[in-house]
């Protein structure tokens, strides 16, 4: 396998080759089966405070999209659920399909959503820098929203207008002056679990804080982000019609709700 991506030459299923984790204990995304979830009265609301000075650019990183945050200070910074101390921002990016029954990384007893968006945290209380960070079992928070085919979304509206101008891989844009709090759904009700990141190097290293509520996304809005390329100019064009992991094997894990 040349470099990983989500063809069948390059896909998930041949992830473990070159990241033998792959087959960890503790791997994302999963299934959410609600009935085997369990209540957790001590669970606190989590808490997202973030300054929209904190933005700085919109990247296609030949996987993704998304936004990345200045995390040199704790000026954006995620507290409470499950998490002790304080997270800080570092980007958000998006997973989808090629069509809009699927897209979603984890799903809700079976049921996938046509995509995801991660908001990507980690732990500056305990750790230095993000790599260092990412390496740690308590080391990166990662919160995950739904996004439901449906009305078009205004406040994605900014980011999928941006998506032509970082057509190619590693193509980026100045993009400030942006609140992700914008993309939350009304309620911060969520599920929460230990795992791993969803891309290689799929470190065992996220506490995931899944929101049950989804956001509404249009069906043009998701097509634009399909229209997005995981090669570079000059490089033959290939198109990301997909980029999201299957569920893993939950392996015991908990996973809890409050
Ligand atoms: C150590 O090597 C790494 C360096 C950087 C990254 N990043 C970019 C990825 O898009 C990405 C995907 C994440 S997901 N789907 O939430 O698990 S988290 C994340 S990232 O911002 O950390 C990942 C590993
Ligand atoms: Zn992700």
């Amino acid at each position: 396998m040349l470099h990983w991506g989500y063809d069948e030459h390059n896909g998930p299923a041949r992830w473990k080759e070159v990241f033998p984790v792959a087959n960890g204990d503790r791997q994302s995304p999963i299934d959410i089966k609600t009935e085997e979830t369990k209540y957790d009265p001590a669970l606190p609301p989590i808490s997202p405070n973030y300054d929209p000075t904190s933005a700085k650019i919109i990247l296609n990183n030949g996987h993704s999209t998304g936004v990345e945050f200045d995390d040199t200070e704790n000026k954006s910074v995620l507290r409470g659920g499950p998490l002790t101390g304080s997270y800080r921002l570092r980007q958000i990016h998006f997973h989808w399909g090629a069509s809009d029954d699927i897209g979603s990384e984890h799903a809700v007893d079976g049921k996938k959503y046509a995509a995801e968006l991660h908001v990507v945290h980690w732990n500056s209380d305990k750790y230095s820098t993000f790599v260092e960070a990412a390496r740690q079992r308590d080391g990166l928070a990662v919160m995950a929203v739904f996004l439901k085919i449906g009305e078009s979304n205004s406040q994605l509206k900014k980011i999928t207008d941006r998506l032509d101008t970082i057509r190619a891989k590693g193509k980026q844009a100045l993009f400030t002056n942006f609140d992700p709090s914008c993309l939350l759904p009304h309620s911060l009700d969520y599920w929460t679990y230990l795992g791993s990141l969803t891309v290689p190097p799929l470190l065992e290293s996220v506490i995931w804080i899944i929101l049950r509520e989804p956001i509404s996304v249009s069906s043009e809005q998701l097509t634009k982000f399909r229209s997005l390329l995981c090669t570079a100019e000059g490089e033959g064009a290939c198109r990301m019609l997909r980029n999201y992991r299957p569920p893993q094997p939950l392996k015991g894990r908990e996973v809890r709700r409050n």
